[in-house]
């Protein structure tokens, strides 16, 4: 609560003090409005006139017909405007906290490192952005205003009582710590549930969304029932935990109205001796008997509380876990812009995933505009390498340097401008193919959108679509062909025109149209710009300048291609069998 207060709600304290003392008001007038009953009473039935004459002004007690109604009904036109007042600064502070904490949880999942995207579920994320704010909010806002207003009405009751009969409240307060051990009781339970049910909608999640991301998969195999089980099995240990929560929701209410309607009988009984001995007046037992309901009522309202307290503060403790986790891949303080370089160097760099060693001591030297194609067989660590370089991932030891500068010496944001990355299965956003083009080049004019086009080849195609550049693509491109998508994602590479190159080459072979076109268009992107490409084409490995071949994450050979062919080594045992055509047909 005191972190909710400091990150979230202290900003709003303007509106959280005026709910808060609407709270009290909507308190305050559902009490007076109780009060009025016993003098009202009094005098109304002629009981006791004197006593209840000198509790009231004199102008009521002259004319209580009149003034006991008018007094009650302006007392509840108050507590209807609190109530207004209370709901809307309620809702609004509780609303403007979830956009925070949504917003807040967006940027912290789209900073943080790749390593710790790949270890987290992405439907615990979607879970925490969709549900946890908004059981948080529940518990932060509307709980707490409500836990005051209702805690409010109950003491408030208590005294009121106590000061027609305080004997008789004392009796009744001793069933306070009844009350609270079976309150207790469920909140324990609600709290579990409440956790169990939460961790079950990220799992939901999860599954719902990699179901949809692999539906071909699951389709060519036939496993919709499979899936349909195993998302009906979350679904049903989720409903455990739900029904539980709600149950031990709907005892706690019934429980503690059981409890103080027991507690009436017992006043109604003690009352009726009283007032047989005149000790009591027919005012203040109807007054009585109404501040024990009114705080029947409130304590039922805290029992409900109890849940929606648990859940929001289980909700709360999650968000923070995933708001705690800070990227480790930053800026060093004293950072600087890259600028020009003339080479890229790998000096003894070694990586692991966690304990196990992916690249080992790999050091070698591009110079500009030289092309490096990667090589070896599957695992042996090429896309590792890489992500080194735009620091997806950090080495764990070594050094890579462009021109003379250590890559951690330079700023993240300069070090990505400088390179640019098509991959096999190029990514598309759900928006037109303008926007896709421009997303590494945001506000880039026209003129130069159309000269990457032109220079991918994506013209004709484009040209036929209905709505030219400013046709949408479909979540992840779906609308487009793969060679079409590659050619997209060439021009926004044409577009941001970076000096360094990041290209992992298509597996499939050169035996199409468009997959021609690709391949010219990626050797004019290639021209002039330093480029590592995981190579799966002959022709690719054939025209570059270096060729690092890898196995087991160390390299093993290196040379241009006709080097490792007299080599006979790995390279040439792989150029055998790995490109698309026998290196004897090729060369
Ligand atoms: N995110 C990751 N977490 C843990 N291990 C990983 C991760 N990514 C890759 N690996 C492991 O690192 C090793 C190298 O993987 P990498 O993807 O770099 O190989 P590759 O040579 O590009 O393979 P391929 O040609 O099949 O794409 C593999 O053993 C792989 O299991």
């Amino acid at each position: 609560m005191q972190r909710v207060w400091r990150d979230y709600l202290q900003a709003f304290k303007g509106f959280l003090a005026l709910a808060i003392g609407c709270a009290i008001m909507v308190a305050i007038s559902t009490q007076f409005v109780i009060w009025c009953l016993k003098p009202g009473i009094e005098l109304l039935f002629g009981e006791s006139d004197s006593a209840a004459a000198s509790e009231v002004p004199a102008f009521v007690a002259a004319n209580p017909l009149i003034w006991v109604p008018v007094v009650m009904i302006a007392a509840t036109l108050v507590r209807l405007i609190a109530q207004l007042g209370l709901a809307t600064s309620v809702n609004k502070v509780g609303h403007r906290l979830v956009g925070r904490i949504q917003s807040q949880l967006f940027g912290n999942l789209i900073h943080a490192d790749l390593g710790h995207l790949n270890k987290a579920h992405s439907g615990s994320y979607l879970s925490s952005v969709l549900f946890d704010a908004g059981l948080m909010r529940e518990a932060t806002t509307n709980g707490v205003v409500n836990y005051v207003q209702h805690t409010g009405i109950v003491v408030a009751a208590l005294v009121s009582m106590a000061q027609i009969d305080w004997r008789m409240t004392l009796g009744v307060l001793l069933i306070g710590p009844v009350i609270g051990a079976v309150l207790g009781q469920y909140n324990r339970r609600t709290k579990k549930a409440a956790q169990g049910a939460m961790d079950e909608t990220s799992t939901l999640s999860t599954a719902i969304m990699e179901s949809l991301d692999g539906v071909k998969i699951v389709k060519i195999n036939n496993r919709e029932a499979y899936e349909q089980a195993r998302v009906d099995a979350v679904i049903e240990r989720r409903q455990k935990h739900v029904i539980k929560g709600a149950n031990a929701r709907a005892s706690a209410a019934p429980m503690t109205e059981a409890l103080t309607t027991i507690v009436l009988a017992l006043v109604v009984a003690y009352a009726g001796w009283r007032a047989q001995s005149g000790a009591m007046t027919l005012g203040g037992f109807t007054a009585y008997i109404a501040f024990l309901g009114a705080a029947g009522q409130s304590l039922r309202q805290l029992a409900n509380l109890q849940t929606v307290m648990a859940e929001g503060f289980t909700a709360a403790r999650r968000l923070f876990t995933a708001l705690d986790v800070a990227p480790e891949i930053t800026d060093a303080p004293d950072a600087k812009p890259l600028g020009a370089f003339d080479r890229v160097t790998f000096d003894r760099v070694s990586f692991a995933y966690g304990d196990a060693p992916v690249l080992r001591d790999i050091s070698f030297e591009a110079r500009a505009g030289q092309s490096i194609a990667l090589v070896g067989p599957s695992g042996s660590g090429k896309s590792t390498l890489l992500n080194l370089l735009p620091r997806f991932y950090d080495a764990v030891s070594g050094d890579i340097r462009f021109g003379d500068t250590p890559q951690r010496a330079v700023t993240l944001n300069s070090l990505r401008d400088r390179i640019a990355l098509v991959s096999q299965d190029p990514f598309l956003f759900d928006d037109t193919i303008r926007a896709n083009i421009a997303y590494g080049k945001p506000g880039a004019s026209d003129d130069a959108i159309a000269q990457a086009v032109r220079d991918a080849a994506a013209e004709d195609f484009i040209a036929e679509l209905p709505q030219g550049l400013d046709t949408r693509v479909g979540e992840g491109g779906s609308r487009l062909s793969g060679g079409q998508k590659q050619r997209i994602a060439i021009a926004r590479a044409f577009l941001k025109d970076a000096p360094l190159l990041l290209l992992d080459e298509a597996t499939s072979a050169l035996d199409t149209q468009s997959e021609i076109k690709v391949q010219q268009a990626l050797e004019r992107l290639m021209a002039g710009r330093t480029t590592f490409i995981i190579a799966h084409r002959l022709s690719t490995v054939r025209h570059a300048d270096q060729i690092l071949v890898l196995k087991d994450g160390e390299i093993v050979e290196r040379g241009t291609h006709d080097q490792l062919l007299n080599l006979n080594g790995l390279y040439a045992e792989l150029a055998q069998t790995q490109f698309a055509r026998p290196v004897a047909e090729a060369v």
